[in-house]
Formats: structure tokens, sequence, C-alpha cells
């Protein structure tokens, strides 16, 4: 299959920052891995690897970079949009999962997945990363009213994109395709369960999305990878990480805010400018409780929201911090050392 940058989702952004882009230059990165990464551009897919100063874990796939003929990446093009995360388990690191995500489609099912404050928080993060977000409500075969979750999920945002399908039906899948059409990005979230990988399976048409790639490694063994960026049968682009399965919020205030809009909005007008909307008196956001123009849930759902992307947010920071720390301290000991040896 061949593609132009046209179809690998190059836009005015990109061309802005290099106009002409060749095929032994230009490479949108298909897949991270520890110590290498795999680029596409018209001319197919490569190997690409950071310069020596460089880890891998500073680019994301979806990311536009320019290589050497050697296929060592010199510059990394501006982003459009960019989602990272705090890493998995007791990770205590930022993660880069994905760059240039148009459109994040934030999938919840017609069942008792559906949540209110889980869907709140993908949109945060889509808010947050830059991409446009599309609800996507599966299960709705299975489900008596699923007009009924649709109107419960549009009310969290004017103005917001909600389908309800079928993961199973071709045609409900044609309608989420519409969303993220030739040349453009999407990304899939949401729990364990509810469909994302039937979801994909459709629209890639791929047998298993979870089935890897054959191919050789360096040294002539068959190895299993998975592909994170792959096609969809309209044109469009689907990044496929592992990392997009367990996001989990981070530096993401401005993100919440932009959820939380009205709340916000309400905030300006309480007596103290750091009012906790507990029982400070002239609490604006009190008042509309009282007066039964508030859910006192939401109220609850933000301050929840905010304190969690806080203390994610403080715990990456000092480990930055440590890690710092520690680097310099290795330095002045290999220094240290290196004086000794009399090197
Ligand atoms: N009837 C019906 N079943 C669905 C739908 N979407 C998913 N399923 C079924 O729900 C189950 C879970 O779907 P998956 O696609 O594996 O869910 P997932 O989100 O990828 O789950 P993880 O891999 O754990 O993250 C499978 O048995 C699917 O066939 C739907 O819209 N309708
Ligand atoms: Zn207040």
């Amino acid at each position: 299959m061949s593609f132009d940058y046209m179809d690998l989702g190059w836009s005015n952004h990109f061309a802005a920052q290099i106009p002409a882009p060749t095929s032994d230059h230009i490479y949108r990165i298909s897949a991270v891995h520890r110590d290498r990464l795999k680029g596409l551009s018209p001319a197919g897919e490569r190997v690409l690897l950071p310069r020596a100063n460089q880890s891998t874990g500073t680019f994301a796939v979806g990311d536009w970079v320019a290589a050497s003929s050697d296929g060592l990446i010199d510059q990394t093009l501006d982003r459009k949009t960019l989602m990272s995360r705090r890493a998995a388990g007791s990770g205590v690191h930022a993660q880069l999962i994905a760059a240039n995500v148009d459109v994040l489609f934030i999938t919840s099912s017609c069942n008792a997945d559906f949540n209110v404050a889980r869907l709140e928080r993908f949109l945060a993060l889509a808010h947050q990363a830059g991409c446009y977000p599309v609800v996507v409500l599966t299960k709705a075969d299975t489900c008596d009213n699923p007009q009924s979750y649709v109107r419960k999920a549009e009310r969290l945002e004017a103005f917001l994109t909600v389908l309800a399908v079928n993961a199973h039906d071709s045609r409900d899948i044609s309608q989420l395709m519409a969303w993220c059409p030739h040349g453009q990005t999407g990304a899939l979230v949401g729990s364990s369960g509810v469909g994302k990988t039937t979801l994909t399976n459709g629209l890639t048409q791929a047998r298993d999305a979870t089935a890897g790639i054959r191919e050789d490694d360096a040294k002539g063994r068959h190895t299993t990878t998975s592909r994170a960026l792959r096609h969809m049968t309209n044109g469009g682009w689907l990044i496929d990480t592992p990392g997009m399965r367990a996001l989990r919020m981070l530096d993401s205030p401005d993100g919440i805010d932009e959820v939380f809009a009205d709340l916000v909005e309400l905030s300006r007008d309480c007596r103290f400018s750091d009012c906790a909307h507990s029982s400070e008196p002239g609490c604006a956001i009190r008042g509309a409780i009282e007066a039964g123009t508030l859910d006192p849930d939401r109220l609850r759902r933000w301050q929840k929201l905010l304190r969690e992307d806080r203390m994610n947010s403080e715990t990456v920071a000092e480990a930055r911090a440590r890690d710092k720390a520690f680097g310099k301290m290795v330095r002045s000991v290999m220094k240290d050392k290196k004086g000794r040896k009399g090197l």
C-alpha cells in the first residue's frame, strides 16, 4: 500500500515547519520501542533511532520527525496535540502516549459501565491534549433505551458529540469513522470490556486488533510486534497503544476547567478568590446548590478530579526533581572517579 504525506496525516500545521517533506527525511512515528522507533513515510516503514543524548521516551506514536539518511532523528516537529499520562502501576513518571491525535473516541457502554465521572475524566484528557472528543456508547443493541444514555452524556458539555452504537454492526462503525476521515488520526479510550478491541477491529478490518505483525528482528528471528499506528478502512488512522488503555490524569487543570466551565464561571462570584466551596460565606457554588440549580454531585466530581490531577502531578514533579538531584550526584561521583584515575 502506498501513501503520500497527506494520506499519512500531514497538514498545514506541519507544512509551516517543513514546507517540502521528502520520503527519506520526514517520517510519522508508527511504533515506539525501548531502544528504537518505527517511522512511516511514502517510501514505507523503517527503523529510526534517537540521537545518543535522547531516549525513545521523548517520542510518541503519531509524532512527525525529521531524520538523517542513516535513520537518526534530528528533530520532532511541533505537535498539534499530545497525550501523556502518569506511568502505570506505581510509576511516578510522565509518559508520552500519542501525538497529533485529532479525535479522541471516549468509549463507554450503555450498561453498568456508564459512569458520568469517568466520562468527565476522559473529556478533560481530550481537552487538555487538544483533541476533539466523540463519546461512543457501545452495546446499544443490548439496551432497551440507549437514547437515555445519550441524553445523559450530552448533558456533560454543550455541543458534545455522542453516538450510541453496536460495535459489531458495520453501519455503526461507518458512522463512527465519519468523525475521523481520511488523513485524520483517532484514538480510543475507555475501561476494560467496553468494546475498544471490537471497535478497533471494525475500524481497521483487522482480524484481531491485538495480533501483531510478524517481522524479522536484527538477528533474523521472527518476532511479533504490535503496530501502534493502524490504518482505518476510510483512510483515517487509529493509534492503538497499550498506554492508551490506562490513562491517568496528569497536569490537566486546564482540561478539567474546560469540562467544568460552568463551575469555574460560577466560582468567580464567590466572595473569596480561594473559596473551597465548603462553608465559606458568600460562596456562589453553595448558593447554586441551595437554590437547586446545581447538582452537588457535580461539585464533588470536579473537586475529586482536581485532587487526583494535583496528586499525580505533584508525585511526578517530585520524582523529576529527585531524578535531577540523583543525576547530578552520579555526574559528580563520575567526575570524582575520573579525577582520581587521572583521566
Ligand atoms: N452486543 C454487543 N457486544 C459488544 C459490543 N461491543 C463489545 N461487545 C462485546 O463485549 C466484549 C468485550 O469487548 P472488547 O472489544 O474485548 O472490549 P475492550 O474494551 O477491548 O476490552 P479490553 O481489551 O479489556 O480493554 C466482547 O465479548 C465483545 O464482543 C456491542 O456494541 N454490542
Ligand atoms: Zn465558593
